[in-house]
């Protein structure tokens, strides 16, 4: 067996051989990294923690529980329009396994090219697994939250749902032999950040965000940034198929209020709205915003829906 590697056999033999991509003129292995900000345009930052047992199961595999600690990430700046440059990484391991890192750390690097952002710092502690990315971006044309204006119709990126079905799959609660259960690891650990999409919207949208929580609890941070109220007709929802083939008749309120799928929610005033539908990118119109209190209705087929849940909670 191998010996158990230490923290700086772990930086200097998983992480400080990380590719310098554009823009890093110092990396790994000092007490900062000196970064040359693009002249033009915005520096995009956000951050987000992976808890094992609240993000991912403790025992799932660490090339995949990489490569979705960083989409997730990612996911927050193709959701401001922004493209990717840089990422620090802190890792909180509960032991020191060789194995684990290095599987880990190739789940990791191999995202990180896939999507051009280089890994330049972090930090390496024990404790229980847990993982945080921070993400810098740069971004020219952002899409914030809180542009939104009553009249503007909301679109969704793609369809949903389908990440929340994978869960009991993932979480070993129920079993999908296959191709299904294929899909479901797909869906749960390798969400595609939507950035050609929000490209695509940049000039066109007048707010974003991406569904992390689930549709209707993201779809109301668009409505409290932006003081807007919404109607969602759910009959118009494009649902996952593996949600459908997973859940069945539950699929809607998964594609409603599941979470996890990372598309984008995203509104257009009338006016823009024909540019919108000459694009390639296949949006689907969900909805109506409307002045007023900061509130989500749902309808579906002329009726009120009331969601037993709007999206996941922490607390
Ligand atoms: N502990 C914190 N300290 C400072 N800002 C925070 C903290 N937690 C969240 N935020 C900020 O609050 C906003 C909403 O956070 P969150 O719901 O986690 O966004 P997202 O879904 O995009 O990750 C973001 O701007 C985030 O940076
Ligand atoms: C093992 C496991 N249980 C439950 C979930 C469902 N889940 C956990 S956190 C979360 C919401 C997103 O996480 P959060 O930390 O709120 O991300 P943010 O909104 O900050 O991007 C969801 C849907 C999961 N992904 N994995
Ligand atoms: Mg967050």
């Amino acid at each position: 067996m191998k010996r158990a590697p230490g923290e700086f056999d772990i930086i200097r033999d998983y992480f400080a051989s990380a590719p310098q991509g554009e823009g890093v003129a110092l990396g790994i292995g000092d007490d900062c990294a000196l970064l040359q900000v693009p002249a033009q345009g915005q520096l995009a930052a956000s951050v987000d923690t992976l808890v094992a047992g609240r993000h991912f199961p403790v025992v799932a595999d660490p090339a995949a529980i990489a490569a979705r600690a960083l989409r997730v990430n990612l996911s927050d700046l193709a959701a401001m329009n922004a493209r990717p440059l840089w990422f620090t990484l802190a890792l909180t391991l509960p032991g020191s396994d060789a194995d684990w890192l290095q599987r880990f750390a190739d789940g990791l690097l191999k995202t990180a090219r896939q999507f051009g952002i280089s890994l330049v710092g972090g930090d390496t502690t024990a404790g229980p697994l847990s993982i945080t990315i921070q993400v810098l971006g740069q971004t020219l044309k952002p899409l914030c939250r809180g542009g939104a204006r009553p009249g503007d119709s909301v679109y969704i990126s793609g369809p949903l749902g389908g990440a929340a079905a994978a869960l009991p799959v993932i979480l070993g609660e129920r079993t999908a032999e296959g191709e299904t259960r294929r899909r479901a690891e797909r869906a749960y650990y390798y969400p595609e950040p939507q950035f050609a999409t929000a490209a695509a919207i940049a000039g066109l949208a007048s707010s974003a965000v991406d569904i992390s929580d689930g549709l209707l609890a993201d779809l109301a941070h668009i409505c409290t940034a932006s003081a807007v109220s919404a109607d969602v007709y759910l009959e118009r929802l494009a649902i996952a198929p593996l949600a459908r083939a997973l859940a069945g008749e539950g699929a809607l309120a998964l594609a409603a209020a599941g979470g996890d799928d990372y598309q984008l929610c995203f509104t257009v005033p009338q006016a823009r709205v024909p540019a919108l539908q000459k694009l390639e990118q296949e949006v689907v119109a969900i909805g109506t915003l409307s002045p007023g209190e900061a509130e989500v209705r749902c309808w579906q087929n002329g009726r009120r829906w009331r969601a037993s849940r709007t999206g996941y909670r922490h607390f």
